[in-house]
């Protein structure tokens, strides 16, 4: 294998961990894959229907799968091009590959410490430490989480990456080419809105995404304002812009981040707003939340408010957003050598933790949780 320049050490990593949410593959998988991802979360009974409706509307398989097999082709591509070692396992929170298989696997291959890339860009709960949580529970009951870290496999975890030039460059070409394909739709781009959306959370958990570093929300409205004024630059109008939310979940008495994208629509409808470009940059593939809740509830709502309204892509497996993660593992390679790195940013907000404080992204503002979490500076070696 021909070296390339210094920088290409993957060391102290021996593999990857490509670390998502899972879904289901088939009809019969929904509803134990809902009690998965639900067990404990006090979700209605009626909003579980409704979302396993969603799944069965699309055959009983989320196509979640099929990009993540897609995304680990493209990180073993880029890494090879690299001429990095570094073979890549894949496992999920919620479905099969389950984390456990995963650190199966990792066994096999005789890895003594891995570096975990989750697929979510931002930092709270749900895309942060919860997955560390559930590295920490399934460790735990393989008897393999000792009381300073994992005796097992170590897990060392990419920083949440919203705000790495790469995710961010990709967005910009994915909504680039919406503005292009709303324009071929016969829409006018010159006052086309750009309305960015993500998940919504509880505001409680909103809260506590806020300890050390800045919150969800705000961690969008910086890759928002950065998407959004490169877009303006580069088609040489001015691009007006707003940050919505879908996916809401839990009781109605819950309140959770809003305005919801369908509401957002229906208020500037209103007020004479005839195109629209929606940028899903909460999210990183084309998975339930955005084939349902956007392309099939939101656009259908645009439609039936006369609205031309185009869905930019997810970042998927642009080039810009494979070979950026492929940065943050050197990155976070070099970091755990002990040397001095320049983290790669863009925006206002500095490049978030590493290795989190004890009580980052807690799920709700102020409540300990209690689940111990990997890659946090109380459990870290
Ligand atoms: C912030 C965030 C992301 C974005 C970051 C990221 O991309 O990871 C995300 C992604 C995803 N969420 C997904 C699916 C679900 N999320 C649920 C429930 C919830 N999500 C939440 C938050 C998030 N979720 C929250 C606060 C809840 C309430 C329960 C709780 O407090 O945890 C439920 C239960 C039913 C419902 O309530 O909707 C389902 C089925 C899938 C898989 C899609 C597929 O199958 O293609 C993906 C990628
Ligand atoms: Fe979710």
């Amino acid at each position: 294998m021909p070296m390339t320049p210094e920088s290409a050490v993957a060391g102290p990593y021996d593999a990857l961990l490509l670390y998502s949410f899972g879904g289901p593959n088939a009809p019969e998988d929904v509803v134990p894959f809902l009690r998965n991802v639900t067990a404990g979360k006090g979700i209605p009974d009626a909003r579980l229907e409704e979302v396993g409706e969603h799944y069965y509307g699309f055959g009983g398989k989320s196509p979640i799968n099929e990009q993540n097999l897609a995304l680990k082709a493209a990180l073993e591509a880029e890494i090879a091009k690299r001429g990095l070692d570094l073979p890549v396992v894949w496992g999920n929170r919620n479905w099969a590959p389950y984390t456990t298989d995963a650190i199966d696997e990792l066994e096999r291959l005789g890895a003594r410490r891995a570096v975990a890339l989750v697929t979510s860009a931002y930092s709270s709960y749900s895309g942060c430490r919860q997955y560390r949580e559930d590295l920490a529970l399934t460790l735990d009951e393989r008897g393999q989480l000792g009381p300073d870290g994992s005796t097992g496999v170590q897990f060392d975890k990419v920083r949440s990456y919203f705000n790495h030039p790469g995710f961010v460059q990709a967005n910009v070409e994915a909504v680039l080419e919406a503005f292009e394909e709303l324009e071929r739709q016969g829409g006018n781009p010159a006052v086309a809105k750009l309305v960015f959306v993500t998940h919504s959370i509880p505001d409680t958990m909103e809260a506590a995404s806020g300890v050390g570093h800045a919150t969800y929300s705000d961690q969008h409205m910086d890759v928002a304002t950065l998407v959004a004024d490169a877009v303006a630059e580069a088609r040489g109008h001015a691009v007006t812009w707003e940050l919505a939310y879908c996916s809401r979940s839990g009781p109605p008495s819950q309140p959770w981040l809003e305005p919801d994208v369908n509401d957002l629509l229906t208020e500037r409808a209103g007020q004479g707003l005839t195109d629209v470009v929606l940028s899903p940059i909460g999210f990183v593939s084309d998975h339930m939340e955005v084939v349902y809740d956007l392309d099939t509830e939101a656009l259908a709502t645009a439609a039936e408010l006369g609205m031309t309204a185009v869905r930019a892509a997810t970042v998927g497996t642009r080039p810009a957003f494979v070979s950026g993660l492929v940065d943050l593992i050197l990155e976070r390679a070099a970091l755990a050598r002990g040397e001095q790195v320049t983290e790669a940013v863009v925006g206002t907000l500095p490049a978030f933790p590493s290795v989190t404080p004890p009580d980052c992204c807690l799920r709700r503002d102020g409540e300990p949780s209690g689940i111990p979490a990997l890659c946090s500076k109380d459990m870290h070696r």
